[in-house]
């Protein structure tokens, strides 16, 4: 056991410091530089879109956040604490506060979509009708009630997607980290899923890093809101932006955009204009 305090037990969120941020972190595999001084954060309440070509170290990134996998310099400090040092023990229990998409769903074959969304809470022996009742809310914010005894073979990829959506929500976590939740999907599911980040985005107000390679889906997110009244998403009036969400690219490694839409979409930079394109 840790002496260290539990990081569930801490204050939810202090708006003053970021939730997650990156100092001048660097990590090579063989020799092979795949972040290179890396520097970023991302305050509460704030989506950021993670952006890059193929191999540009997106996925590394997340799994840095995640605490998988360690930095070989720098700092990573998830709720105002330092992850890079700390015990498998304390970021179990930081992990707790985090929800995580992951870019297959990474579903439990052999169990319902109950058991699938119930999981993290049937870990902490929470109270089993509290947390059916959880995991109905849960599925409805997903639009998914009616697949709760279902399994994940009986269900298409943006229904998977749905669940995997719903188990990271249930345990209303601090941050959110998606990774590609929309890949692989057809671009109209892909548009629903969006709609399910900007919905938690917009309702819940939850801090998140989603990575994405559509850019189209990206934009979607940066200029539509989630409108409770119609409950669905809208874009935002007069070509407005969603002032929460920003852009972080990579490319082999390297920070090469960071900041507003508006700022992305007016970059001068040659890169940044072709990648686009
Ligand atoms: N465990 C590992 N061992 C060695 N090299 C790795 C490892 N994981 C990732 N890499 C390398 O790190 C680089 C970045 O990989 P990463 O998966 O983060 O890219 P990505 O931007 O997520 O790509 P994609 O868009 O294709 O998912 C790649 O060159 C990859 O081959």
């Amino acid at each position: 056991m840790s002496d260290s305090p539990d990081p569930k037990e801490q204050p939810a969120v202090n708006a003053n410091e970021p939730v997650l941020s990156f100092r001048n972190v660097c990590l090579s595999f063989d020799r092979n530089r795949v972040l290179d001084d890396i520097s970023f954060e991302i305050c509460a309440a704030e989506t950021c879109i993670l952006l890059g070509p193929a191999g540009s170290g997106k996925s590394v990134l997340m799994k840095l956040a995640e605490g998988l996998i360690k930095p070989d310099s720098g700092s990573i400090c998830v709720f105002g604490q330092e992850i890079t040092s700390m015990s498998e023990h304390d970021l179990f229990a930081l992990r707790r506060r985090v929800g995580m998409v992951f870019q297959e769903s990474a579903l439990f074959d052999s169990m319902t979509v109950e058991d699938n969304v119930a999981y993290r809470l049937n870990e902490e022996g929470v109270d089993p009708a509290e947390t059916h009742r959880r995991v109905e809310e849960s599925l409805n914010f997903v639009l998914l009630g009616q697949a709760i005894s279902k399994f994940p073979s009986e269900l298409s990829g943006g229904m998977r997607r749905r669940v995997s959506i719903a188990r990271a929500i249930i345990t209303n976590p601090d941050l959110i980290l998606y990774d590609s939740p929309t890949g692989g999907l057809d671009p109209i599911t892909s548009t629903a899923i969006v709609e399910l980040v900007a919905k938690q985005r917009d309702i819940s107000h939850t801090t998140a890093l989603m990575i994405t390679h559509r850019l189209q889906d990206a934009f979607t997110l940066a200029t539509h809101h989630f409108d409770p009244g119609v409950d669905k998403m809208v874009p935002i009036p007069n070509g407005g932006v969603d002032e929460k969400t920003s852009f972080l690219i990579l490319n082999e490694g390297k920070i090469v955009f960071q900041g507003s839409t508006l700022q992305l979409t007016h970059s001068e930079d040659p890169w940044i204009k072709s990648y686009l394109a």
